[in-house]
């Protein structure tokens, strides 16, 4: 690696209580909302990115989902073509390829491969329809429809908690999401040779373009996290949890009282890594504007209104290629 690419692939090596973790436990039984509450806005303030743990989500169940991505990238590459992103209009669902989205294209290309899918619906619109699905493997399709609901059911979780934690009524954010977008996305990251030209990357620096993301990654590493000085420092895995960060619309809807922080990932590992990221958004005409409780004389409105849905298929036009012409 020559040492420009060197310095600009490094993350600090922090320790990893930079990045916080909150203990869902009295969220997820019940028992004391308003605690996980406060420490969730504290950090999604501070930081915008933060480990959970003691979520509810049944380790076995993430096991699966891992054995099922990995049987899924391992498939031929014929065989994932023909379930490319491209095939599937509007709804944006599918595989896609390394090199096929390019998350900052400015000044990188995205090494990793990924897969999308959602909840299945016979009636296409933007980022709802159908999902393409690998054929003669009933299993694949079982094991994703589970894990797309329990991740449902956490970020429910995780909403309520950021209501109270703005000072709202627990459901006031989930009237945006009667009908939310959501994906559910796998993702493989190939290693890459240390020496690799410094524009190809694992996932290059970005922001979430959604309201939260809710984040598995396998015991490989390469999370990169930028502070607020502007140094990247790792995220590195820790077993049990998830890592949960603020996307745009959370951004826009707070005000930039919570922060949707860039990250990125660099495998250089030696080893695949896998990860499993899931989106939540709103609905997709939500109107998404400064809440009132986030805007004062002292601190106006920073956003004009636009709406979730068209915020995000304009995000992923700038960054997917078969949407270049
Ligand atoms: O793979 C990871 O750890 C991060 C993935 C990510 O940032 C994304 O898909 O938006
Ligand atoms: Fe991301």
């Amino acid at each position: 690696m020559t040492s420009i690419t060197a310095e600009r692939l490094a993350s600090k090596q922090t320790a990893f209580d930079e990045i916080p973790i909150v203990d869902l436990a009295p969220l997820v039984d019940g028992s004391d909302l308003h605690e996980v509450a406060e420490k969730i806005g504290r950090v999604c303030e501070e930081v915008g990115f933060f480990y959970v743990k003691n979520h509810g989500i049944p380790q076995e169940l993430v096991q699966r989902m891992y054995e099922a991505t990995e049987w899924f990238f391992n498939l031929p590459y014929e065989e994932k073509q023909q379930l490319n992103v491209a095939n599937s209009g509007p709804t944006l669902r599918g595989y896609v390829p390394t090199f096929g989205e390019n998350v900052d294209p400015e000044n990188t290309r995205d090494y990793k491969e990924s897969f999308d899918f959602g909840e299945h619906q016979d009636e296409v619109s933007p980022f709802f329809g159908p999902n393409l699905m690998p054929k003669d493997y009933p299993e694949f399709e079982k094991i994703a429809e589970e894990y797309h609901a329990a991740m449902m059911g956490l970020a429910r979780h995780l909403v309520r908690a950021m209501s109270v934690s703005l000072g709202l009524p627990e459901d006031y954010l989930e009237q945006k999401q009667q009908k939310p977008i959501t994906i559910q996305r796998l993702l493989h990251y190939p290693s890459q040779d240390a020496t690799a030209s410094q524009e190809e990357i694992g996932i290059g620096a970005h922001t979430d373009y959604g309201f939260l993301t809710i984040l598995s990654q396998d015991s490989v590493g390469g999370l990169q996290v930028r502070n607020r000085e502007g140094a990247w420092i790792s995220a590195p895995p820790v077993d049990g949890t998830f890592v949960i960060n603020v996307g745009d619309l959370a951004q826009t809807l707070t005000n930039d009282l919570y922060t949707s922080t860039l990250h990125r990932v660099v495998n250089t590992s030696g080893k695949e890594r896998y990860s499993i990221p899931f989106f939540m958004d709103l609905d997709y005409d939500a109107i998404v504007e400064p809440l009132d409780v986030c805007v004062s004389k002292e601190n106006p409105a920073k956003y004009d209104a636009y709406t979730c849905g068209e915020h995000k298929y304009a995000r992923f036009v700038d960054s997917y290629a078969h949407l270049q012409q």
